[in-house]
């Protein structure tokens, strides 16, 4: 099992473009492993629908910060996880995990990437997905209606009540610690220096510090 030349962290708030920017810098490249915060949500089994309704998920306490770090110590060392799944629709974990090989890069994303200090040390490089919170919310609620089996009225509400007032103490500030910061989510611009940059560790070229 490979030993991953790179491992690359993406933070941002919901709905920044995170998962499209993994997606784009590392197109091309045989062996990626993705890693998405949202799986790491605590297990809430032991709680009824109703109550976990009413979890705030955009507070760090909100997630299971213990077994990602473990999991990347894991992936770092070029060994396999079982990693958990996660139903946004019963907010939960699923009883299914699933087994993930460290890839060539490894990539962490998610709103809070960056708050752990011990998940940013294991990071190469640090990236902030930095897109206008107007654009934010119109993906966000377009998404959460459409696949998370959210309706308009409860996107809304937990926007204002939650998501925006975590965005805003522990979301943004963790931009401090990013290594480049992102303008308007994946612009070409960016997208082709990354990839660049990307492939050229991959191919031994570069050393993985950007
Ligand atoms: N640069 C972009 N231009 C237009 N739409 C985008 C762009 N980046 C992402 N999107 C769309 O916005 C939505 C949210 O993007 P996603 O990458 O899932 O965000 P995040 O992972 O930060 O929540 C998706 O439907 C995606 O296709
Ligand atoms: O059960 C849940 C778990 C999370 N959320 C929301 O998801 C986003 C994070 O996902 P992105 O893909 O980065 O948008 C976070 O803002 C939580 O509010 C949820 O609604 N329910």
């Amino acid at each position: 099992m490979p030993v991953p030349s790179l491992v690359i962290g993406i933070a941002g708030g919901t709905g920044a473009g995170k998962t499209t920017i993994a997606r784009e810098i590392t197109s091309g490249v045989d062996s990626v492993t993705l890693v998405p915060l949202d799986n790491y949500y605590e297990d809430r089994s032991g709680l009824p629908m109703a109550e976990r309704e009413e979890i705030n998920y955009d507070h760090p306490a909100a997630f299971d910060w213990e077994l990602l770090r473990d999991h990347l110590v894991a992936l770092c060392e070029g060994r396999v996880i079982e990693m958990p799944e996660y139903d946004f629709s019963v907010h939960n974990r699923t009883d299914e995990t699933t087994r993930v090989e460290p890839g060539e890069v490894v990539i962490v994303e998610g709103i809070l990437t960056l708050h752990d200090a011990a998940v940013r040390d294991m990071l190469d490089v640090k990236l902030y997905v930095e897109t206008d919170a107007d654009v934010r919310i119109i993906r966000r609620i377009r998404r959460d209606v459409v696949e998370r089996g959210r309706d308009l009225e409860g996107v809304v509400s937990q926007y204002l009540s939650t998501v925006k007032p975590m965005h805003e103490q522990f979301v943004a500030p963790t931009k401090r610690e990013a290594d480049l910061i992102i303008p308007e989510g994946a612009n070409d611009t960016a997208v082709g220096l990354l990839r660049e940059r990307v492939h050229g560790v991959v191919s031994g070229e570069e050393r993985p510090e950007f």
